[in-house]
């Protein structure tokens, strides 16, 4: 039989599963934020989490996908309190982490081609990315970027449906969803719920959303309410029984044409009582209330039933692949991500564009400022300054690189909570694509002033250079990364890396010669420095080797600016050696210090793949 969509599609039809959750809790320092709240609510259903803000709609919602473990109570897949949530569930954050340069298409053709099994026809991919972009009402900015600060690209609102429909289309077996329609008008906001509730109902995927003031008609597509005030439950069970539960249980009935949600919103709203005891004591009394109600009317979580044990698609999905199929999988998500991040840094004007520019620039002002440097021992200190400055300013610049690694950190973190790849996949994508792009830039900036100065000549020589150069920019890119991994916050990670780069200028021997360091600095600091090791290879490479001329002074006498061992043999010239014998740089293995300044580039792309499996956010 031909693969058509209906393969697809009955594939994506879950087992039925039932998500509870009993008595949790969660506490930070001596703050209760959540106490007590129990519920359960299974596949094709849809829940809505509400409450005044502040309730603890999102910290329900963290401890429900297990991303924050509860302080207390427990949260069960069909019984299971092990179930792999990031394999089961995909959750959207109450912030849009979207590359800005992709297409509404290709962002979620590429979310879609993530989660999908290698062996899925494009067709069929295709096939399913328009219907979710169709569902989504995104048909007419398809081809629209996404935007960012220098380009701007669909709105806010569309955004938001691009952030669902790039979860949706994954298919998840059960859907979380943070404030989905903030950022919507009424009518899209009903349309895109709708949609939501069209697919979960035909594929059996549960949806669990915390919303803000839906309208009637919105919140007649949940199935079930809980609403929430001051972490505590104000009202669990269906939404078409919360009018009986407001007229009975709490003698405030809906007034006529008024909205259920927002009458009940306006109850259990206590953020404008002054009294702090008394606004505590309030809502300690409806959450009695409720109990008491939901006990007498059978309202509450489902009596726990016999759950069918975790298997089907949602099992497979929880247990671990073995290692071939998790290696060919980590191989096939690399490959995508490697795609993406190709038209992602071609495209990226403000990250990429103007890097380029900036090495360009560089080039530029050392080939106008050093220019034809002769080769004479006067010109030395000239010649050293231009391999200092080549390695620590260019190295210094991959800060520049900071502002795109967290946008695409960014969605990295939402993409791994979601289970569509992890940090070695992710890693692998971003280190070897950022390769040619480095090498680019370094090339640029070499080809523009290597000859112009008038470095070392010969084609060996220049390439050593460039290779370096290379090695010393990517080092440095990846300790850049390495930063902003640990501290994912632009001013702070600028501050750190900038400040590492000043430290690794200091200790690498140029402004002050690395004996005369204190040992102190000199025992460990200089020995890990990458920018020590391109420093000395680039001097090396441009003095071994080389004679050059020495100053004749009036009376006769050679004067040269470092100690020569050729004036004793009568010539009035420098040997370069003499100069690297000065610096303690005399002899180096040239193979054995890029082999170390490779190793330092590769412990801190190591570091990053560390610090990315543990810290999740
Ligand atoms: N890690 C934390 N440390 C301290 N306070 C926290 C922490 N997490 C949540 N809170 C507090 O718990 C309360 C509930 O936060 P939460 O973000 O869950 O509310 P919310 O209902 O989602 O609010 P909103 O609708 O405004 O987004 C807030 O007062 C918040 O400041």
């Amino acid at each position: 039989m031909q693969g058509s969509s209906s393969d697809i599609e009955s594939q994506q039809t879950h087992e039925r599963l039932v998500l509870e959750w009993d008595s949790i809790s969660y506490s930070v320092k001596n703050s209760k934020i959540l106490q007590d709240v129990s519920g359960s609510v299974e596949s094709g259903e849809m829940l809505a989490i509400m409450g005044p803000s502040g309730a603890g709609k999102t910290t329900i919602l963290d401890m429900l996908s297990k991303r924050v473990p509860a302080t207390s109570g427990s949260v069960t897949v069909n019984g299971d309190a092990h179930a792999d949530m990031s394999a089961l569930a995909a959750y959207v954050e109450q912030s849009d982490a979207l590359l800005g340069v992709l297409t509404v298409h290709e962002t979620i053709r590429f979310a879609a081609r993530l989660s999908f099994d290698p062996a899925t026809p494009a067709e069929q991919i295709n096939e399913r990315v328009g219907t979710v972009i169709a569902d989504m009402g995104l048909t007419e900015v398809r081809g629209n970027r996404i935007g960012n600060a220098v380009q701007r690209g669909i709105s806010g609102g569309q955004k938001r449906r691009v952030t669902i429909g790039s979860a949706l289309v994954t298919m998840p077996p059960i859907l979380i969803l943070d404030e989905p329609t903030s950022g919507l008008d009424s009518r899209t906001s009903r349309e895109v719920l709708t949609a939501i509730r069209t697919i979960a109902r035909r594929h059996g995927i549960l949806v669990i959303a915390s919303i803000h003031q839906p309208n009637w008609e919105t919140f007649a597509l949940f199935d079930k309410l809980l609403l929430l005030a001051r972490g505590r439950t104000m009202y669990f069970g269906p939404t078409n029984r919360l009018d009986a539960y407001l007229a009975d249980g709490l003698d405030h009935p809906v007034p006529v044409h008024a909205n259920p949600a927002d009458h009940a919103l306006e109850i259990f709203n206590t953020d404008f009582m002054s009294d702090p005891d008394a606004r505590a004591a309030h809502v300690a009394e409806l959450a009695a209330r409720y109990a008491a109600y939901a006990q007498a009317h059978g309202l509450g979580p489902a009596e726990k039933g016999a759950h069918e044990p975790l298997g089907g698609r949602a099992g497979q999905l929880t247990r671990r692949k073995g290692l071939g199929g998790a290696l060919k999988q980590s191989a096939y998500r690399t490959g995508i991500l490697m795609e993406r991040n190709t038209i992602n840094y071609s495209r990226n004007l403000l990250a990429y564009g103007v890097r380029i520019g900036m090495y360009l620039g560089m080039g530029v002002m050392l080939a106008t400022i050093w220019v034809n440097l002769a080769p004479t021992s006067a010109k030395v200190n000239d010649r050293l300054s231009v391999h200092f400055y080549s390695v620590a300013f260019l190295g210094f610049m991959s800060v520049a690189g900071i502002p795109a690694f967290l946008e695409e950190r960014q969605v990295f973190v939402r993409e791994r909570m979601n289970g569509l790849y992890g940090p070695g996949a992710y890693v692998l994508a971003n280190s070897l694509v950022t390769l040619p792009y480095l090498f680019l830039c370094v090339l640029l900036f070499s080809v523009l002033c290597y000859w112009s100065i008038g470095l070392n000549p010969g084609a060996e020589h220049f390439f050593r250079f460039l290779g370096v150069l290379f090695l010393a920019v990517y080092t440095a890119e990846s300790q850049s990364a390495v930063v902003a991994a640990v501290l994912p916050i632009f001013v702070a990670a600028l501050s750190i890396a900038s400040f590492l780069n000043g430290f690794w200028m200091s200790v690498g021997g140029y402004f002050i010669r690395a004996v005369n360091l204190p040992r102190f600095w000199y025992d460990w600091a200089h020995w890990i420095d990458y920018q020590a090791y391109a420093f000395d290879l680039l001097v090396f490479n441009d003095l071994h080797g080389l004679t050059l001329g020495c100053a004749t002074l009036a009376d006769g006498s050679c004067f040269c600016d470092y100690p020569s061992s050729l004036t004793a043999l009568g010539q009035c010239a420098l040997a370069g050696d003499d100069v690297l014998q000065n610096l303690g740089i005399r002899g180096i293995s040239f193979k054995l210090y890029a082999s170390i300044l490779l190793i330092i580039a590769l412990v801190y792309r190591v570091m990053l793949y560390v610090v990315l499996v543990f810290k999740k956010r």
